[in-house]
């Protein structure tokens, strides 16, 4: 940072952080609703709980972030999956 660049409002910055992570968690939380949703459905007309191609796109999508995108749509998979889920 050069001495005419204002120093960034850390406090303000903060609260857009915790902002960011009540919605994030928000949607998360509705992803997993919806995953389950979908699965039990699914499984109850007597298909299968995973949909692969389905869970490459998913994948695909978050490739932009890097390998840890791959990590987080895993987990994304994961949790919509339950306990149980692999
Ligand atoms: C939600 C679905 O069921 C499963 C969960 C997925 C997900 O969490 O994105 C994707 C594919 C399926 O393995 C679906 O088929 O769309």
């Amino acid at each position: 940072m050069n001495s005419t660049e204002a120093a960034p409002d850390i406090d303000a910055l903060r609260e857009e952080i915790d902002q960011l992570d009540a919605e994030l968690l928000r949607m998360v939380k509705r992803r997993i609703e919806i995953s389950k949703i979908i699965g039990a459905a699914r499984m109850a007309a007597g298909g299968t709980r995973i949909v692969h191609n389905r869970e490459i796109d998913v994948i695909n999508r978050y490739k932009e972030l890097g390998p840890e995108g791959h990590n987080l749509a895993m987990i994304l998979l994961k949790l919509g999956r339950g306990p149980l889920g692999r």
